[in-house]
């Protein structure tokens, strides 16, 4: 068998709810398991509706959340066996997150391009300065930035589409093999939502990085993806190669969600009616 990037064994998440005499279970995640491969790229989405468990997976994915039952296996690794400061910027230096909301990502005093800065010299061995302005100046411009656009300025002087594209640069300073996007977009601009979700498209095919894509978004979902998962009340109900899915979906609540939007090979077009083309 290949080697994976990604292998999530029967994921579950319980928390408990309430004091102790009135306590309540909740099954965040059941028993989900899938599979990237390291050698196939890829945007792998999961879709569902609120509460459906997409977040608390992405955070087991982060390690941030441990299972309380399965595993998770990043590159070889048992998310499990990363606990010391060391194991944490080793597994960080694979995977990276991006958030919903790009304001709250950044420190709001902070020079954006320090804060690049300080991130680069985290994942890289000491380099004079000339070297660090080129590295954050060349992941800025995967993003379509560059560092002169973004030097001394604070968080909010950026737009929430130019910020998301900083974290996804400072994301790429540390060379992961995977990206984490909770909910990227929905915090962006309608008509920024393309360019943001097609710069996955470009992480992917020029970088080789594979992408979760955690999203409520059928749309950008059906544009972007390669294979798509899609959960209710914590557990997998569909997945499969994306289009298949979503061209003829199986169960009830996936065709539930697709009934929902208009696709584009129900309106005749090649991407959702906000998608500029870059
Ligand atoms: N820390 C927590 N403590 C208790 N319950 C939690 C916790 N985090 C999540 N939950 C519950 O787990 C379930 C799944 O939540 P989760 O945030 O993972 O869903 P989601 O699909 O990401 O939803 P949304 O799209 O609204 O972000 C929900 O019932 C939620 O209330």
């Amino acid at each position: 068998m290949s080697n994976a990037l990604l292998e999530v064994s029967h994921a579950t998440k319980v928390f408990s709810r309430g004091g102790l005499l009135s306590s309540r279970r909740i099954v965040a995640v059941n028993d989900v398991s899938f599979r990237i491969e390291a050698a196939r790229p890829e945007i792998f989405t999961i879709i569902g509706e609120s509460g459906s468990g997409k977040t608390t997976l992405s955070r087991m994915i982060l390690n941030i959340e441990q299972p309380s039952a399965g595993s998770l296996v990043l590159d070889g690794t048992d998310l499990s066996t990363v606990r010391s400061n060391r194991d944490r910027l080793a597994f960080m230096h694979k995977v990276q997150p991006i958030f919903q909301n790009p304001f709250e990502a950044f420190n709001p005093l902070k020079q954006l391009d320090r804060y690049l800065f300080m991130t680069r010299q985290r994942f890289s061995a000491a380099v004079g300065q000339a070297a660090l302005e080129a590295a954050v100046d060349e992941a800025l411009r995967k993003v379509g930035l560059s560092l002169k656009e973004v030097r001394h300025r604070y968080p909010h002087e950026m737009s929430g589409g130019q910020l998301q594209r900083v974290a996804i640069a400072r994301a790429l300073l540390s060379s992961p093999k995977l990206i984490v996007a909770d909910e990227p977009v929905s915090m962006v601009d309608a008509s920024l939502r393309m360019s943001i979700v097609n710069l996955f498209r470009a992480l992917r095919d020029d970088l080789g990085i594979s992408i979760i894509y955690v999203t409520h978004d059928l749309a950008t979902a059906y544009y972007i993806s390669d294979r798509i998962m899609i959960m209710q009340n914590g557990r997998v109900v569909e997945s499969g190669d994306a289009r298949t899915v979503l061209n003829a979906p199986q169960h009830p609540y996936s065709q539930q969600l697709r009934a929902a939007v208009l696709l584009p090979e129900v309106t005749g077009g090649t991407a959702p009616a906000n998608s500029p083309s870059t």
